[in-house]
């Protein structure tokens, strides 16, 4: 397939520093992870600068738990259960979530596009959970990411995108791919694609996210994974269509999705079961994301449509969620009558000659079934069903051998794993009924693994609250920064780590200036008011990687991980400023203040981190002493 998008101009783009770009902790931990030998500890030090991270990252870990089956709650076993590269599309995904929430595309809806991408994250986290085409914690992340290209159209050329935009607004008929490509001679999908190759994701998500909303241009073959994750693609798009559509229009989208969702293999009551879900998580995290979520559909009201549309076949299983087949035949013949009873039983049936290919074939397809008949001459069977059996999808594949008439060989393919085993010659009635058994089988295997990703689900859940609760013990209600708790605890940790590794660390003691005046003019009421929004002009003045603590009634303290001195002399001038070009909107008067600080950077002499603390404090006392809305900084005599 061609490139994304010609790649000069890409670069240009992309040195023009326009495109949506990771920043601050988030582009520390893509840099890291690029690493393979960067240590864990190192990785879980530098994340739990961000407690926002940490929240999203551990909350992810558990809602996905692939294999898992204990909740994840430190952010060490989070890293092991994730891996490196779903970590690192991770910071990426919620780094550009956070700092790309607002923008100055007046015509693009930035809360729509990132309450959208959530969606996409979650449906395509919960598909490949249940179609395993993908790990699912990066499947998440992809998700999350499989618009960026319209985020970065908006970013780069804010004025001529709200245009397309408007355009498109007026004529809803028209495709906004072609109205991108019109006005700017690209469109979101090659530049999406096009980013998260360069960020470095796989092939198998980036060529898939490309195409999905222009499948017609896609060349994969069918059966393939990259053509399974261009229907998922589409499937997840047609559920976030379902969840943010006026409900008038909601019943006819998920008549439209459950025909995708059958071409995937999935019955009515799994789909149906999979949009409660997802609406589910969709809330949840648009709490902890404060993102407007709206009313999520009565999915088990609209998937209550004419069970006519699925017509079934013996033992009740649906002709749409027939099985994937994989069928080796040598004998032409044969192979038609056994390809037409398959088909007949609903199941999509794939052909293989057998030999080598097929252990690569059945990786590729990922079938739930594999009919062996008679390979062409060379590998033989057993070594053949002991070699899938060593594979992960190979072992949850059901494998029914039609063998010759007292055929040694075939009798130690079968003592090499086989499931069932039908001689010849061939009698299509049984070998209907066999397939039945084993497709029941099949389903079976199936349901327990949901009642087990359900057990997981449960206990993920339950690890989140308590987590929230841990959360809660060390953040300071008021302002929602971290508590002094917290505060201390994180000292100890960072100095621990200084001392270790010989690295620079201070902290700043911010404290208002005359703010008892204020409470008593005003009341408590306002001066909570303006604890709150001057905690929120410090933490936006402040260095990604500087901790705020709110440690007192009108006193903060900043933690500055590998800063020497000065460097904390220049951030806390301008915090001073900061507060000082605040004004606190109270809804009455519009109130100033300013703030006095304190520095302090660790030294070899320092027993503890009291020490450290007692030196920033006076700082304060100096700040204070010099007249106020001042740094005063006490350098070791
Ligand atoms: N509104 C509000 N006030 C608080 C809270 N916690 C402490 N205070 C008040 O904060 C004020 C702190 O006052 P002081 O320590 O005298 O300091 P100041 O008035 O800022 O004076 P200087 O620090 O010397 O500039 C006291 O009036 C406390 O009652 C709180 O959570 N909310």
């Amino acid at each position: 397939m061609s490139p994304p998008i010609e790649l000069s101009r890409f670069a240009q783009l992309k040195a023009t520093g326009d495109l949506p770009s990771p920043r601050g902790v988030a582009l520390a931990i893509i840099r890291m992870t690029q690493d393979a030998e960067v240590p864990m500890s190192e990785l879980a030090r530098v994340i739990k600068t961000d407690p926002a991270f940490v929240g999203r990252l551990v909350k992810a870990a558990n809602g996905l738990a692939g294999g898992q089956r204990r909740a994840i709650v430190a952010v060490h076993e989070a890293l092991m259960v994730l891996g490196l590269p779903a970590v690192r599309t991770m910071a990426l995904g919620f780094s550009l979530l956070s700092n790309y929430r607002k923008g100055h595309c007046a015509g693009f809806d930035y809360g729509l596009f990132w309450s959208s991408s959530l969606l996409m994250a979650l449906s395509m986290q919960t598909l490949m959970q249940r179609l395993r085409l993908a790990a699912a914690d990066e499947a998440f992340s992809a998700g999350l990411l499989s618009r960026v290209g319209e985020l970065a159209m908006a970013t780069a050329y804010p004025v001529e995108y709200s245009r397309v935009l408007e355009t498109l607004r007026r004529s809803p008929e028209r495709r906004l791919l072609d109205l991108e490509h019109q006005a700017l001679a690209m469109t979101h999908a090659d530049l999406g694609a096009a980013m998260l190759a360069d960020w470095g994701l796989p092939a198998v998500f980036y060529e898939p996210i490309r195409y999905f909303e222009q499948p017609d241009k896609a060349a994969f073959s069918e059966g393939s994974r990259e053509f399974g994750m261009l229907q998922s693609l589409i499937l997840a798009r047609a559920l976030t269509e379902i969840c943010q559509a006026p409900e008038a229009e909601q019943s006819a989208l998920m008549v439209m999705s459950l025909r995708w969702a059958q071409r995937l293999g999935l019955s009515r009551e799994e789909f149906v079961d999979m949009c409660v879900r997802v609406a589910g998580q969709w809330v949840e995290w648009g709490k902890l994301l404060q993102f407007d979520t709206a009313a999520t559909p009565d999915f088990a009201t609209l998937g209550q449509e004419p069970a006519s549309a699925d017509g079934t076949v013996g033992g009740g299983v649906t002709a749409a969620s027939g099985l994937k087949v994989m069928l080796v035949e040598r004998e032409e013949a044969e192979r038609q009558v056994l390809r037409s009873v398959l088909e007949d039983a609903g199941h999509q049936v794939f052909e293989s000659r057998g030999g080598q290919r097929l252990i690569e074939q059945v990786l590729d397809v990922q079938p739930n079934m594999l009919v062996m008949g008679q390979s062409e001459p060379g590998l033989e069977q057993g070594r053949l069903i002991r070699g899938l059996r060593a594979t992960r999808v190979g072992r949850a594949m059901y494998i029914l051998l039609l063998t010759p008439e007292d055929d040694e060989q075939a009798m130690e393919a079968f003592e090499a794993g086989a499931d069932d085993f039908l001689q010849r010659p061939l009698r299509t009635r049984l070998f209907a009924a066999r397939l039945n058994a084993g497709q029941r089988v099949v389903r079976l295997q199936q349901e327990l693994e949901r009642d087990r990703d359900e057990i997981r689900h449960f206990a993920a859940e339950l690890a989140i609250s308590n987590r929230r609760l841990q959360e809660a013990a060390l953040t300071d209600a008021l302002t929602g920064v971290p508590n002094r708790r917290y505060a201390l605890e994180r000292m100890q940790q960072e100095w621990a780590a200084v001392v270790r590794n010989h690295r620079p660390l201070s902290v700043m003691i911010i404290d208002l200036d005359d703010f008892k005046p204020i409470n008593d003019a005003f009341g408590h009421d306002i001066g909570d008011m303006v604890l709150r929004q001057t905690a929120d002009a410090l933490r936006g003045a402040l260095r990604g990687q500087d901790v705020l603590c709110r440690t007192g009634g009108d006193e903060f303290l900043v933690i500055c991980p590998e800063t020497g001195l000065e460097a904390a002399r220049a951030c806390a001038e301008r915090l001073r400023l900061a507060a000082e070009h605040l004004r606190v909107e109270t809804g009455g008067p519009v109130l100033q203040l300013t703030v006095s600080i304190g520095v302090a950077a660790r030294d070899d002499t320092m027993a503890d981190v009291d020490a450290l603390i007692k030196r920033a404090d006076r700082g304060v006392y100096q700040a204070k002493e010099q007249g106020r809305n001042a740094v005063g900084l006490v350098v070791p005599s």
